[in-house]
């Protein structure tokens, strides 16, 4: 229970030049500095509790252009359209509370994730084979690649994780909303024979009947859709599930408003019996999501069939309490709070503009 008034609120423009290393690229976000709005409230009661809360867009997060319409071209990166939502943590306990069989489970082996840190789409064949025979090492048995901006390209990095892989681990694809209707059709009809469970984000988040449509065509070949990681309110989940245009949800603790926001969207995904699978490509993404996706499998679907939690290995080290993740599960986290809090000697560095990091980058990049 937080007592007292707010006395202090201090907003920060956190960025992480990730761009450098092509972590986080996609066809859509070819660039994307990881960034968040990073927001601190103390109140006077004195007692040490503060609420830290984070708002994160894809691309370059913090750059919000307002003038811009449409989805914005490839290469964007600066350009989010989407809201964002703020989420934060005060003191308090750690989500799980509640004693029972599931979260013993949960204790002991932790909640199954997936990677999306092998196949970046900036990344060159022999960093993804390096990265991929690291986490075959690590015990990850699901991978993420990024598709959607050259076939050609694609079908290649598709057969290469494929063979490192093998038939029997899981590959997702993510294409980022880079097609049109018919496009995403066509496109994942020739990537089909690489046996994705999913394709994510084949066309714009807004297109509801578009991704119907999709969902239709791409079923019967065994693949279905994911979506959610740019869906800002309960109503576009409840027309995706009403639709029947998705066949994994993909919440997102950042771009949903609000826990509230988010156990809404996991209630109806249970009543829809739709499978949730949280986005968790940005910064901080994993600390936060591990919290709702353990409580959805304690209180709210107690199932694991079909369901996983991507996994992005960026930026944990400048968080407080950063995930931990074991034999490529989440483990649950123990501490109070949200997981929301920053290392202040992180935030310090990152700071936009100022920050040590972004005065030494930013006079290399104006030349
Ligand atoms: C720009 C982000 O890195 C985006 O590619 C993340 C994403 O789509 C995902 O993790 O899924
Ligand atoms: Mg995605």
């Amino acid at each position: 229970m937080v007592r007292g008034r707010i006395s202090r609120l201090s907003v920060r423009d956190v960025r992480f030049p990730t761009s450098l290393g092509g972590h986080g690229s996609d066809a859509m976000h070819t660039d994307p500095d990881y960034s968040a709005a990073y927001v601190v409230i103390e109140t006077d009661a004195e007692d040490g509790i503060k609420g830290c809360g984070i708002t994160f867009t894809l691309g370059k997060g913090t750059e919000v252009d307002w003038s811009r319409k449409g989805r914005g071209a490839p290469g964007d990166s600066g350009r989010p359209k989407r809201g964002v939502g703020l989420v934060g943590q005060a003191g308090g306990k750690a989500c799980l509370e509640v004693t029972c069989g599931h979260e013993k489970q949960m204790l002991a082996q932790g909640y199954p994730a997936y990677t999306t840190s092998c196949a970046w789409l900036g990344y060159s064949d022999d960093t993804l084979k390096q990265l991929c025979a690291q986490a075959l090492k690590d015990g990850w048995t699901r991978f993420k690649v990024k598709v959607g901006a050259d076939l050609q390209d694609d079908m290649r990095r598709c057969q290469i994780i494929r063979d490192m892989i093998g038939p029997e681990k899981t590959l997702m694809m993510d294409a980022n909303q880079r097609w049109d209707v018919p496009e995403a059709v066509e496109w994942m009809s020739k990537l089909a024979k690489f046996k994705p469970l999913w394709i994510e984000e084949p066309t714009s988040p807004d297109d509801i009947l578009g991704h119907a449509t999709i969902s239709k065509a791409l079923v019967p070949l065994g693949i279905g859709i994911a979506t959610g990681e740019q869906c800002h309110n309960r109503v576009i989940f409840k027309q995706l599930l009403q639709a029947k245009a998705l066949q994994f949800l993909q919440i997102d603790s950042c771009r949903l408003g609000s826990v509230n926001e988010n156990l809404s969207v996991l209630l109806m995904a249970k009543k829809f019996e739709i499978p949730v699978c949280p986005h968790a490509g940005g910064v901080g993404l994993c600390e936060l999501v591990q919290h709702l996706i353990i409580f959805d499998y304690i209180s709210v679907s107690a199932s694991l069939e079909n369901r996983v939690c991507e996994y992005v290995d960026h930026l944990h080290e400048h968080f407080k309490y950063p995930v931990m993740i074991q034999r490529a599960s989440y483990m649950p986290p123990k501490d109070p709070g949200y997981s929301t809090e920053m290392k202040e000697e992180s935030v310090k560095k990152h700071q936009y503009p100022d920050g040590e990091v972004w005065k030494k980058l930013l006079p290399a990049q104006e030349n």
